[in-house]
């Protein structure tokens, strides 16, 4: 197991960006820890607060149903914690304000050039994580793009949700390269924007738990 501050032998696996019932379903079936609902209305896979509330019903106990908000009203996301496990801040939300809701956070960062990591450990520390992703001007998150993972240093004050272009060929490199906590995806388990495809789904769990059993 890697020496990091989070030891991990098992890679928590998310699954982001659900809008139907069958894609729910499939990826509970395929062993997903935790499911993204995207409550930001400019993504192509937003859902709404209605649908949130129907989504989240099928979801099974020890599944954590994760909420993404991108610099939204906080009464907003208030009413939608009654749905949700986890709250994921994916704007510019300060640490202050990622805090003031009923449930447990974690905080998205774009690894734009600069960005100092450890600093936003310290700054984010009420946060259950740090999930990082790609950056790219002008777009929140989800761009399918991967970034250049040997930034992410091994001593991370908070544990890491590795984020941003993953797809089933190219996670098990992902994971050998950052010992993530968790690994984050959406696009690459996707047929069309918020549709994902079964297989796809089967096949990057599959790769994830052969990287895991990889690692010894
Ligand atoms: O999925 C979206 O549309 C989205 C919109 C705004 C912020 C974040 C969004 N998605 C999250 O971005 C990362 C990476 O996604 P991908 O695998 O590269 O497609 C992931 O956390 C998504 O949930």
């Amino acid at each position: 197991m890697a020496d990091t501050p989070f030891p991990c032998s098992r890679t928590r696996i998310k699954i982001c960006g659900l809008t139907r019932e069958a894609d729910v379903d499939a990826a509970v079936a395929a062993g997903a820890d935790a499911l993204g609902f995207v409550l930001w209305p400019g993504s192509k896979r937003a859902v709404d607060e209605a649908r949130l509330a129907e989504l989240s019903a099928r979801v099974p106990a020890f599944v954590t149903r994760v909420g993404l908000f991108v610099d939204q009203e906080p009464a907003l996301i208030e009413r939608c914690a009654r749905h949700l496990d986890l709250l994921q801040f994916h704007g510019d939300e300060a640490p202050a304000f990622c805090a003031g809701f009923s449930r447990p956070w974690i905080k998205a960062l774009r690894m734009r050039e600069g960005l100092d990591l450890h600093a936003a450990a310290e700054a984010y520390r009420g946060a259950g994580a740090l999930l990082l992703d790609a950056y790219r001007p002008g777009v929140p998150g989800g761009t399918g793009e991967t970034f250049d993972w040997s930034r992410i240093p091994e001593n991370l004050a908070k544990a890491v949700i590795l984020a941003g272009g993953l797809r089933s060929e190219n996670v098990a490199d992902a994971i050998a390269t950052v010992h993530p906590f968790a690994v984050d995806v959406s696009g690459g388990v996707e047929a069309a924007p918020g549709r994902k495809d079964a297989e796809r789904l089967e096949a990057f769990i599959a790769a994830v738990r052969g990287a895991d059993a990889g690692r010894g």
